[in-house]
């Protein structure tokens, strides 16, 4: 034993046997040796050979053996992400899920990472200006004059967080996400052509096996979103492609007030107490006790420019609910994927289809049952009126949603779109009434002042003189000729100096009709 002990290390018989065993074992078998199964004692050994062959430092061992380290490495690698996998709770949001929205609205605003993507060109949300951008603008203009070249040098550029692995915290937890992006399909206009376009989405995980943690985050992202972006309302359309059809965010805009809306109480107040009676938290369940669809449906109709879009818009905003736009004349919308987007619909919104008179499909039938149409109307060949009627109430049709149809010709509808149940109320856009040419008076002059921090007193007296200056401006407008937006055009060309409004107002209403007259007449002789 003492002998074996005190034998010397370097002796050579034994270096050159373990030489001769290592320089005789073929490279494969050795990757072999070194790639058992992934665990931490394989590991061990084989660090051992590393620095085994290390201290006889043959450079072809090394390099075997820095190879096998490797791989072997690779193989430990995957075992801990395993079960690091197996310890980790995940929830995917899609890009057009609007949680994505207010998850990458957060993580813009709390996550500092050294990787970002410019977003200026891009849509949606950054349409809408900067309001602190565009007051150190205006601020820093001379002459008040806009320049998008000088606004722009003053607007700073908007980033998010870039696709790929991002760290963070919240409340004193660690949570990582994956903004990813997945290549599509898109099919183009012209026949049996694609393009290329990016679906993106967010994978946010913590560890454990609950995604409660997750859920409470995105909870709070929701409601920070909402608090801070909740005068906006965001814009749905329907877009469609190979992978199916869905709902997009195309647009946010700012929220209409509804006093903005000039209209007559007989017209506005049946209507907001209406959709206040539908929205009602116990609404759903009396609507079920009683077997009746928990759905509304509205039919504005008038001339043009007589707000029906507009008092559509502040409706969504008085209420909260976001607008889904669908349009008829799509030639790409088929039955099966109206279906879809009215089955896809969320349970509180308003699905507006504007001017469903130029639809063919929505136009009455003639005494032999087939639609009228004229050349001029966008043609829908792939939607019948029953394909309509089904989606708006059939089985599928989701439940919660109000839809509100535009249309300035009423009388070209098929009645069968427009009966009770598919439509509840009809309410009719008419010409300025003078209570409306009053309002849109008042509405031009008196905002900016009531927003500005003068004194009591003075507003107050600015405000009676509006009040009397809109008296007079009624009186040289007839009721019933002037759409409410022929009148808002006016007053905005004149926004500096309601005076110049009061004076000018009485020829613009005669050389308006005096024109409409000629333009009517020309008309008939063609
Ligand atoms: N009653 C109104 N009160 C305030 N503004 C109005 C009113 N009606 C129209 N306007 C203004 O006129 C413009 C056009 O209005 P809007 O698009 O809502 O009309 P519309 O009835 O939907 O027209 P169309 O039938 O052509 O679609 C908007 O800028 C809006 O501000």
């Amino acid at each position: 034993m003492n002998r074996i002990q005190n034998q010397p290390i370097n002796d050579s018989d034994s270096i050159y046997r373990k030489e001769s065993n290592l320089l005789s074992s073929p490279p494969i078998a050795m990757l072999q040796t070194f790639a058992p199964p992934p665990t931490l004692i394989s590991g061990m050994h084989m660090l051992t050979r590393f620095l085994d062959v290390w201290l006889y430092f043959n450079p072809t061992n090394c390099i075997m053996t820095t190879c096998a380290l490797i791989h072997s490495v690779n193989h430990i690698w995957s075992l801990v992400m395993h079960l690091a996998a197996c310890h980790e709770a995940s929830i995917t949001v899609e890009e057009d899920d609007p949680i994505y929205t207010h998850v990458m609205a957060w993580l813009t605003a709390h996550v500092s990472t050294s990787r970002l993507q410019a977003r200026t060109a891009k849509g949606g949300q950054f349409c809408i200006d900067d309001p602190a951008s565009m007051e150190e603008y205006a601020a820093a203009t001379k002459n008040g004059i806009f320049n998008l070249i000088e606004y722009q040098k003053a607007l700073r550029p908007k980033y998010e967080i870039h696709l790929g692995e991002h760290n963070f915290q919240f409340q004193g937890r660690s949570f990582w996400i994956r903004r990813g992006a997945e290549d599509y399909f898109r099919p183009d206009t012209a026949p049996r052509q694609f393009t290329v376009d990016k679906n993106e989405y967010i994978r946010i995980s913590c560890w454990g096996k609950s995604t409660i943690p997750i859920q409470e985050f995105l909870q709070e992202t929701k409601r920070l979103y909402l608090d801070q972006e909740g005068t906006k309302i965001p814009i749905f359309k329907a877009v469609h492609g190979v992978w199916g059809s869905r709902w997009k965010c195309a647009i946010v805009r700012h929220a209409r007030h509804i006093d903005n809306i000039s209209l007559d109480k007989s017209v506005k107040t049946p209507i907001l107490n209406d959709v206040r009676e539908f929205l009602k938290p116990t609404a759903a369940k009396w609507y079920a006790n009683r077997g009746i669809p928990y759905r509304r449906g509205y039919l504005f109709h008038g001339p043009p420019g007589t707000g029906k879009t507009s008092f559509t818009l502040a409706l969504a905003g008085t209420f909260g609910l976001p607008i889904y736009n669908l349009s008829l004349g799509d030639p790409t919308i088929t039955e099966e994927k109206l279906l879809q987007y009215f089955a896809e619909l969320p349970r509180r919104c308003i699905l507006l289809i504007e001017d469903i008179d130029t639809v063919a499909i929505s136009k009455k039938r003639d005494s032999e049952g087939c639609q009228r149409n004229n050349n001029n109307n966008p043609q829908n060949n792939n939607i019948s009126l029953s394909g309509l009627l089904n989606a708006i109430d059939g089985i599928i049709s989701h439940e919660g949603r109000i839809l509100v149809m535009t249309t300035n010709h009423p009388e070209h509808l098929d009645p069968a779109l427009t009966r009770h149940g598919r439509v509840d109320l009809k309410i009719y856009f008419g010409l300025a009434t003078r209570e409306q040419i009053s309002s849109l008076f008042i509405n031009m002059y008196s905002r900016d002042y009531d927003e500005d921090d003068a004194g009591g007193e003075k507003r107050d007296l600015f405000r009676e003189k509006i009040t009397a200056a809109a008296e007079t401006f009624t009186g040289f407008l007839p009721t019933g000729k002037f759409s409410p937006a022929e009148i808002q055009g006016f007053l905005t060309l004149r926004k500096n100096s309601y005076l110049k409004a009061v004076m000018e107002v009485e020829q613009w209403g005669r050389d308006t009709l005096a024109a409409r007259e000629v333009n009517e007449a020309a008309i008939t002789i063609l």
